[in-house]
């Protein structure tokens, strides 16, 4: 069974804001990294998973449950971080923790300790005074202190420090040999490229891929360097019809969709004195699913 199964999951909130017929699922065991640009869904997708709204057509499950109909089991098992962390400004982080502890039933409070330790937080301060950092690591204390088997996180490290993005990168790397399924949505290029087994790339509201790190690497697209004799043909070249990344001087970074043979023969009108296959950064690879990409 999956651990989490979304089925033409739609929510439209009209003008082609929303999402619109989702479907994918998260194994047991897996990290599954959420991406998209801004107001692409994320957040509402993750909200559905909680059940925190009925979807207007399609459905989510978590281990075989309704995330709408069983909502209050599956939340007090479930390990969560929202993305906007509202807490109780008046508790300190303690009296907030002891809360959330006593709602889920939680005996064994050890983890607790580690995770404070772990993230440098000091749990006895008014959560109003806590710095923006401080409120995400009190988030994500909660959010594993109970040994949960599944972890939805709605951008994790937003308002972490390099040095916290870190140990947030250890806990799940951590969390994954212990077999935990985590979901987690992340802006974080690198961070999802450490952790992620497979990734869902959103955009307005529809999913533009879900696929494997591995797969994403060997996309369809190809990118090539060519280099020109002069800076003048590399100007020249930057005009034909291709997709030109960036261009620095006499070297022009083109990207090739699935057929070289079209780039081969305007290159045969050029001076050109090398050709060079480069491999993509994995953040080129969102980026041009982003559509950040320019012709
Ligand atoms: N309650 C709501 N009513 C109307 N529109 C909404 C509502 N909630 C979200 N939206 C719209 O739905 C779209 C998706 O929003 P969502 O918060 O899910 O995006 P996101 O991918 O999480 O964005 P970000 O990366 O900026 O956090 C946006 O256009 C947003 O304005």
């Amino acid at each position: 069974m999956n651990s989490i199964d979304v089925t033409g999951l739609t929510c439209d909130y009209g003008h082609g804001h929303g999402i619109f017929d989702l479907t994918f699922s998260v194994n047991a065991g897996e990290v599954f990294g959420f991406l998209g640009p801004n107001a692409s869904g994320k957040t509402t997708t993750i909200r559905h998973l909680m059940g925190f709204a009925r979807p207007a057509s399609g459905s989510c499950q978590i281990e075989g449950r309704d995330c709408f109909t069983s909502a209050s089991v599956i939340q007090q098992t479930l390990g969560y971080l929202p993305g906007d962390i509202a807490l109780f400004p008046e508790m300190s982080g303690k009296a907030f923790v002891s809360f959330l502890a006593r709602y889920r039933g939680m005996k064994n409070r050890g983890r607790v300790k580690e995770l404070t330790d772990r993230f440098e937080l000091d749990l006895k301060q008014p959560i109003r005074r806590m710095s923006k950092g401080d409120r995400q690591k009190l988030a994500l204390v909660c959010a594993f202190m109970h040994d949960p088997s599944i972890v939805i996180l709605d951008e994790p490290t937003a308002s972490l420090d390099l040095l916290m993005q870190h140990a947030f990168i250890d806990l799940i790397l951590e969390e994954k040999k212990k077999g935990k399924t985590i979901l987690m949505s992340s802006h974080r290029f690198s961070e999802v490229e450490k952790t992620c087994d497979r990734i869902g790339i959103l955009k307005k509201g529809h999913l533009a891929t879900v696929s494997s790190l591995e797969d994403l690497r060997k996309t369809e697209r190809r990118v090539y360097l060519v280099t020109l004799d002069n800076e003048e043909a590399a100007q020249a070249l930057c005009r034909e019809n291709i997709t030109v990344l960036e261009r620095e001087g006499r070297i022009v970074k083109i990207a090739v969709y699935r057929d070289l043979r079209s780039l081969l023969s305007i290159l045969t009108n050029y001076p050109v004195s090398t050709l060079d296959n480069v491999g993509q950064t994995l953040e080129e690879v969102f980026l041009h699913y982003y559509g950040g990409e320019n012709k």
